[in-house]
């Protein structure tokens, strides 16, 4: 696990950008896996401008969404799917056809978690991983307790998290108690995972999943067990890590050849 402290979100969307934008030089069909919440959002924008500005192509890459909700009717503002195409799809060139969201209004919902899982598997499995993590040292939407081989699945969500979501939705009351996400095995099967936290709020979670014990009670903490996780964390995110000067003089002394 490589863990990079930033000054803040230009820095944090930039060196997620440039490992990006490296992928997709290297491989066009390189398969993407997208987070939702405000966190990724430097990086959206980055990639964006990167777009327009320098023509970073898109045209033969594929997206797999990390998560849905249950029971938001297709086309709600807030329903992953459209946060994704509004984010960040869209102000790129990739073929609509090429994203792909678990389909959280499916009638058998098992049958759509597994044909996510196959489709996934049959495009080559996902290159990078962008991920942001709950308070609660969620992952995807894999809550406290999820197990660490997971795959795509139905979960309950926890209070906090719908709490800290209503903010999306006009009340708490119309945020759903369901989801359907990526599991902690899933997520681990992808080749880069870049887990982005800002906040004084995340400083809790990211101490656990960094530095706590790999537990299923801190999904997060599986990214130990990852070959090539890399966590992009502001300062305030960093205050609660005990080994944060050594992060930060690793980061400081690494080799220019050597991205992320
Ligand atoms: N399912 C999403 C997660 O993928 C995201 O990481 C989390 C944190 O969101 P934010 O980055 O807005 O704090 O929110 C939701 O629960």
């Amino acid at each position: 696990m490589e863990v990079v402290i930033l000054s803040g979100n230009k820095q944090i969307g930039a060196l997620a950008a440039d490992a990006i934008e490296a992928l997709l030089v290297r491989k066009p069909n390189a398969v993407l896996g997208l987070a939702t919440g405000s966190s990724p959002l430097p990086v959206y924008d980055e990639l964006a401008r990167r777009h327009q500005e320098s023509g970073l192509d898109f045209s033969q890459a594929h997206a797999f969404a990390l998560d849905e909700y249950v029971g938001l009717e297709p086309g709600h503002p807030e329903s992953y799917r459209e946060v994704i195409r509004r984010e960040f799809t869209d102000r790129v060139n990739i073929d609509p056809a090429n994203v792909h969201s678990p389909d959280g209004a499916a009638e058998d919902l098992p049958a759509a978690c597994q044909a996510y899982e196959d489709t996934m598997r049959e495009l080559g499995g996902v290159d990078l991983q962008i991920l942001g993590v709950g308070t609660d040292g969620h992952i995807g939407f894999n809550e406290p307790g999820s197990s660490l081989a997971s795959r795509t699945r139905i979960k309950t969500l926890i209070e906090q998290t719908r709490k800290d979501n209503a903010r999306f939705f006009k009340s708490i009351d119309d945020v759903p108690h369901h989801v359907v996400t990526q599991g902690l095995g899933t997520i681990m099967d992808a080749r880069h995972v870049v887990l982005i936290a800002t906040g004084a709020q995340k400083a809790q979670a990211v101490r656990d999943f960094v530095e706590g014990p790999v537990a299923a009670i801190c999904a997060a903490s599986v990214l130990q067990m990852h070959p090539h996780a890399t966590i992009l964390i502001d300062e305030a995110a960093a205050s609660s890590l005990k080994l944060a000067d050594y992060y930060r003089h690793t980061y400081d002394n690494k080799p220019k050849w050597q991205t992320i």
